[in-house]
Order: structure tokens, then sequence, then C-alpha cells
């Protein structure tokens, strides 16, 4: 198995943004979706990223917000991709695509565990993440629904992942990658370096 991509979200501060990154994050995440203890100005985000290394993928998430203020916001924050987190259409993605960003759709296992295989196909050549019911809530998924219906292209887990349970997660389950913020977290919305740098040593040493 190639090494996991590892995304470490809801970052709002220059100090744990080099701790990511210095840890070896393959993206760093940043949220826009209203109404999470995450939630962060664009131009906040415009400073957050100066000086980051260019192999950093850098992603902005989203929530059921319209399209043309999702790639507003977008091009003024500078975030290489768009992560559309609610029940956005395909539509939005391959909008995001033309427009110059990479896409991560994502849905709750449970909900992609239930698509029908036509609705599935639709989305087979899309970047997916699956994820527990209450996005950026600590909330572990179900297994056995990622397990019914893992996604046919890349995809990246997320939901309830810590330092102590993700290496288990990713090797029974197989995704691409991993994503975390909850449990990364001293308390809501607070990252913890220390956490970070477990996080992504115990994701490593998945092989
Ligand atoms: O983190 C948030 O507050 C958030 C808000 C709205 C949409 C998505 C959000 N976060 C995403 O949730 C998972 C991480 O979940 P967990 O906290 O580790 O259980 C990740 O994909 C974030 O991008």
């Amino acid at each position: 198995m190639p090494q996991l991509y590892i995304k470490i979200c809801g970052l709002s501060t220059a100090e744990t943004v080099a701790a990511a990154v210095a840890a070896g994050a393959d993206a760093i995440g940043f949220v826009f979706a209203p109404g999470s203890p995450r939630t962060v100005a664009p131009d906040l985000v415009a400073t957050l990223l100066a000086g980051i290394p260019e192999h950093v993928e850098t992603v902005g998430v989203f929530r059921d917000q319209p399209l043309a203020g999702v790639l507003e916001t977008a091009r003024r924050s500078g975030v290489s991709t768009v992560q559309l987190h609610g029940d956005e259409p395909l539509g939005d993605i391959t909008a995001a695509q033309a427009a110059g960003f990479r896409t991560l759709r994502a849905f709750s296992a449970g909900a992609y565990a239930r698509l029908d295989d036509a609705a599935r196909a639709l989305w087979d050549n899309e970047r997916i993440l699956l994820d527990a019911i209450e996005p950026g809530a600590g909330v572990a998924f179900d297994p056995a629904d990622v397990l019914a219906a893992p996604p046919a292209g890349q995809w990246l887990l997320a939901g309830g992942l810590n330092p102590d349970n993700v290496a288990h997660l990713a090797m029974v389950l197989r995704p691409d990658g991993v994503d975390v913020s909850s449990g990364v977290e001293s308390r809501r919305g607070v990252k913890d370096p220390e956490l970070v740098k477990a996080f992504i040593a115990a994701a490593r040493s998945v092989r």
C-alpha cells in the first residue's frame, strides 16, 4: 500500500499550520462553512498560507454554500482545493474544477453506502471523502458502511479519527488517505501540535 495521504483540518493559527507542515501533513484544511468553532476568514487564511511549501495541498471546507461565494472565498484565501461537505451536486464539483481548483466531495459513509449503483457511478471519477454523519464533531462512522461500499477512485476517510485509532482503521478499511480535526484538538476548535504530530506518526506507520 502506498503511504497514506494525511490531511489535518480546521487549522486557524500560524503555530498549528507550521506544526502540521513540519510533522509531514500532505494537506491542511481551513473551515469556511459558517457555524463551526473552526470557521476562519479568507483573509486570515491568505496570511497563513504565505510560505507554505508547494507540495502541501491547501483545502477550503464548505458546506451547502452558494457556488459563487465558494469560488470567491477560495480565490481570496488562496487555497488550492475546494472541499464540499454538504449535499452539493456534481455540477458544483465540475464548476470548481473548471475554475482551477482541485476538489473533494464529502459524503457520510452511511449515505454513500445507500446510493444505488447509478448514483454512485456519477461520482466514480471524483475524489471522495467518507465521513461520519456530523462533520467535524469527532463522531465515528460505522466501519460496516465503509466496507459495504468503498469508492471506486481515490478516497479519504474522516470522522472520529485520532492518534490511537487511525492506524488500525486505515489498515482495515484501506482508504487512500485520512483526514482529522477533532482528534488532534485539546478542546473543541483548538489544535494541539503534539496530537497533530502523534496522529501523523501513527498514520505513517500504516503499510
Ligand atoms: O470541522 C468542522 O467544523 C467542519 C464543519 C463543516 C464541514 C466539515 C467540517 N469538518 C470536516 O470534518 C472532518 C473531520 O471530522 P472529525 O472532527 O475529525 O471527526 C474533516 O473532513 C473536516 O474537513
